[in-house]
């Protein structure tokens, strides 16, 4: 990730106004902290554990993307501290998350960590349908990978949860970190040692998770075997074999026979009753073991032809798709298809050959506006629409309707238009360009107020995040290790930032919430991946096929797949809707249900396919799931 050349200008002051941070973190006190730690550029609080907040931040030197973990004085001992540190500095492995150094303030203790984008496992399996089994069993292989290396080390985790394994991107799926060495134990510590009155609940880590021996005050690799036995259970069925208060989980753990459900394909269930046994000398001598008997279930025929199913596997994958109601309101003819499709302000806008269509009420005709060359680009702004022909663009008013021709360029280009219809950008190969649209010209050339070099390979799409920021994508297509790249730019045409996902997103476009933005993978698996810039957070939200169009909509945003089958999501990447609309689509967009503050229901989508004779809009409505449902 390359975040050089970063400014304090930069749009992470936006981001304190982010959706997921788990708590409070006033301006104030990241001012605070940013004072205090001047090496990094603090961007907002991204969590908080029982020992203290999580921020998400930049360290200056290097650009990299970290993760301040507070360790309050006052909640955490010095020892316990020092045992975590200790714990940490000595583990060096892509499975766990990996301390970079330490800083002091006077009222706390930072752990500088790898910043892990996807957050925690346990939001991952609350999110509906959210892992294929064969990417669970990846996910245990990697956690058990880690796990072998800090056993290796001498050291047991004592603490193994969905809580304390993080996620992050790599090659377009999720990667496990193992986190939270915060009560792990070393052998030698342990040998012999029972744990004190005072040491209580705290040496056992989560009872949920915790091993039979583990009450008596007993540590061994064992003790973490079990605990991965239990979240294999977990990641299968989506609940844990043992529940109930900690006393009624005690004697669970030691007394309660485990039973594994039969949806659980045989190769697997052994696997879980053998991390599970109650004596750990019958249970797996070695994370490497158990991650050997999952290599080898995985590539028995009973469990390999199950690989895409949907984890939990007691729940029948239908149950998750919101299939609604739909119907459509009309159909438009016509003879080639649409190049363009966007909404704006109660406006749709369709270009199809040389032809720009406008239409403000479905009951009338829609105004037809001709150019001398075909349309390439359609953007909306107030009160009208900047169209572009390749090299030509024009300002189409909506009150006029004749286009105006505002600038020639050399070469094809890509355009954006500030969410305040100030600023026109221009990208084209080797260079950005900046235009205030206030002085732009009737008619002609113009030299830009602001320009920027860009690598001139490719030619990068371009977004304004807000008033001030531009974003430019590109990719990075390394065989095999596809990145898209976010680099954000000024209007000035400063580098401020840089992101990147591990993962090819191809289209990608900006929503409504801040900073955030949705794109669709197709490897290993078609997606949907939302993208939160600053602090750098994603979530994913699995397909069956793949989509091949996408577009924002008021509330969320909405895919159609070259069948025809419509997904509307919310705001928090959920699925809404699932409907049948027409088959062949091209493009997508929100009809008449702008200026909406609450997300519409029903939804107004404008839909533009190919057809024998050439193409159509269809004009849909869905109903979509109520928030309460
Ligand atoms: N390295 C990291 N990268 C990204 N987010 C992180 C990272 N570490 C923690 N977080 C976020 O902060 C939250 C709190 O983490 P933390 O480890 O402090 O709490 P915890 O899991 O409750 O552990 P503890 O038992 O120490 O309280 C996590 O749930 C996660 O969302």
């Amino acid at each position: 990730m390359d975040r050089t050349n970063q400014s304090d200008e930069g749009p992470n002051r936006g981001y304190l106004r982010g959706s997921r941070p788990s708590g409070p973190a006033t301006p104030k006190e990241l001012r605070q902290l940013q004072k205090q730690l001047p090496k990094y550029r603090v961007l907002a609080l991204v969590g908080q554990g029982q020992f203290g907040k999580v921020f998400c931040a930049i360290e200056r030197k290097t650009g990299q993307l970290v993760a301040l973990k507070e360790l309050t004085h006052l909640r955490l001992p010095t020892h316990k501290f020092l045992r975590e540190l200790l714990s940490l500095l000595t583990l060096q492995h892509p499975h766990i998350v990996t301390c970079r150094a330490l800083e002091q303030t006077p009222a706390a203790r930072y752990l500088v960590m790898d910043y892990c984008e996807g957050a925690t496992l346990r939001e991952l399996l609350e999110a509906n349908a959210s892992l294929s089994l064969g990417e669970g069993m990846q996910l245990m292989l990697g956690i058990l990978a880690g796990l072998e290396s800090a056993h290796d080390e001498g050291i047991i985790h004592c603490d193994i949860k969905p809580e304390n394994i993080l996620l992050s991107v790599r090659n377009g799926s999720w990667f496990a970190r193992l986190s939270d060495f915060g009560i792990a134990r070393r052998f030698g510590e342990l040998q012999g040692s029972r744990r004190g009155e005072n040491d209580e609940m705290e040496a056992v880590g989560a009872t949920a998770y915790a091993a039979p021996e583990g009450f008596y005050g007993l540590y061994s690799r064992g003790a973490d075997i079990y605990s991965m036995g239990i979240l294999l259970f977990e990641l299968l069925l989506g609940y844990r074999p043992f529940t109930g208060k900690p006393g009624d989980l005690m004697w669970a753990h030691l007394n309660q026979r485990l039973q594994v459900p039969e949806q659980v394909p045989l190769p697997l269930r052994l696997i879980v009753e053998k991390a599970l046994e109650k004596l750990p000398a019958r249970r797996y001598s070695s994370a490497a073991q158990m991650a050997q008997g999952i290599q080898e279930a995985m590539n028995e025929p009973a469990v390999r032809l199950w690989g895409d199913r949907p984890l939990p596997l007691n729940e029948s994958p239908l149950q998750s798709k919101p299939e609604c109601p739909s119907s459509q309101h009309s159909r438009i003819p016509l003879a080639v298809p649409t190049t363009a499709l966007v909404s704006q302000d109660g406006y749709l806008y369709a270009a199809h050959a040389n032809q720009v269509r406008l239409w403000h009420q479905l009951a009338l005709p829609p105004k037809v506006v001709d150019f001398p060359d075909r349309v390439t680009e359609v953007l909306p702004g107030t009160g009208g629409c900047w169209v572009s022909t390749g090299r030509r663009l024009y300002w189409l008013a909506i009150a006029q309707g004749q286009p105006q021709q505002q600038l020639t360029c050399d070469g094809e280009f890509r355009m954006a238009i500030d969410p305040d219809c100030r600023w026109l950008a221009i990208a084209l190969p080797g260079q950005l360009n900046f235009y205030s649209l206030a002085s732009l010209p009737p008619t002609g050339f113009k030299a830009p107020d602001h320009h920027c070099p860009i690598p001139d390979d490719e030619l990068p799409r371009i977004l304004f995040l807000d008033s001030k920021h531009l974003l430019a994508i590109r990719y990075d297509s390394t065989p095999n290790q596809g990145r898209t790249l976010f680099q954000v730019y000024t209007r000035r045409g400063t580098r401020v930032g840089a992101e990147s996902f591990q993962g090819i997103l191809d289209p990608v476009i900006l929503t409504e919430q801040p900073y955030t933005l949705v794109g669709i993978s197709r490897h290993p698996r078609p997606a949907l991946w939302q993208i939160q810039l600053w602090p750098l957070r994603v979530r994913r939200l699995p397909l069956e096929t793949l989509p091949v169009c996408l577009s924002s909509v008021p509330g969320g945003g909405a895919t159609a797949d070259e069948k025809g089958q419509i997904l509307w999501f919310n705001n928090d990447l959920e699925p809404v809707a699932a409907v049948q609309g027409p088959g062949s689509p091209i493009a997508l967009a929100a009809a008449f249900n702008s200026g909406t503050q609450m997300p519409p229901n029903p939804l107004n989508l404008a839909i533009a396919t190919r057809t024998d004779f050439g193409g159509a809009i269809h004009f849909f409505q869905i109903e979509g799931r109520k928030p309460d449902e």
